[in-house]
């Protein structure tokens, strides 16, 4: 059973008289705890297939399966019950709350879903333990990242959903950041997808999907994927 079925999607916008082909004809697969890396540049429709796969946006051609379910086929009500319980958002940019502190960041998933993960594991597991007082203003961007992260996981979800995670990053941070992401996908059997523009991310994936113009490109798989220590960009 895959996790995620994309069976020949497409994501049109329509301005003024022209229709512009976001997605076209697009079908993968993903795996229940595959580290998926989505690789492309700019205009190639990344950001367009994480907010289809996250119930945020929705398709006009074809169906997507998660879990077998057809996303297409979700109410308001439903969809909304799925971007809380089943995914996961990291975002470029953390999009913490400034006036609550880590702990209060993360904790705040309590409000979303009944059944989260202990916070104070899930600290300790990003690194933050001794930070859980702090305010993200107080924070480098990688540990803000890594609050975040913390927050996508505590949720449960079965996918985690980043977009250019490591795009505000210096290389360095970026690759922890990386590495984290990587570890927790192992740790907590997470299928994990990575949207990014950086072609040195790929070799890390159990599988890459590249697309360019709305079309895929490649989609191969690492039997062996790379440590992302070793990468660099
Ligand atoms: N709301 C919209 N209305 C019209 N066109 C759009 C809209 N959103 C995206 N597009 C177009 O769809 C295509 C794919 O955009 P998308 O943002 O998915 O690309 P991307 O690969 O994520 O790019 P980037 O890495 O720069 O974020 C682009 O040509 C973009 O201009």
């Amino acid at each position: 059973m895959f996790m995620i079925q994309a069976n020949n999607i497409s994501k049109i916008y329509h301005v003024g008289s022209q229709d512009i082909y976001a997605l076209k004809q697009v079908s993968f697969t993903i795996e229940d705890g595959e580290f998926v890396v989505i690789l492309g540049p700019s205009g190639a429709g990344k950001s367009t297939l994480l907010n289809i796969l996250g119930g945020i946006d929705v398709l006009d051609e074809g169906e997507i399966l998660v879990n077998e379910h057809a996303l297409s086929k979700k109410n308001e009500q439903q969809l909304c019950d799925y971007r809380a319980k089943e995914i996961g958002f990291v975002f470029q940019f953390y999009n913490l709350i400034p006036t609550l502190t880590v702990y209060e960041n993360v904790a705040l998933m309590k409000d979303i879903k009944k059944d989260i993960l202990p916070v104070h594991q899930i600290l300790e597991d990003v690194g933050l333990k001794e930070h859980k007082k702090q305010f993200p203003g107080q924070l480098s961007g990688g540990e803000q990242q890594r609050v975040s992260i913390a927050r996508a996981l505590c949720k449960n979800p079965n996918i985690l959903l980043c977009d250019e995670p490591t795009g505000a990053l210096d290389s360095d941070t970026g690759k922890m950041i990386l590495s984290l992401l990587q570890n927790m996908c192992r740790t907590y059997h997470k299928t994990t997808i990575i949207v990014t523009h950086n072609a040195a991310i790929a070799p890390c994936g159990d599988k890459v999907i590249s697309i360019h113009n709305g079309t895929i490109s490649s989609i191969i798989t690492h039997e062996h994927p790379m440590d992302i220590k070793e990468v660099e960009w």
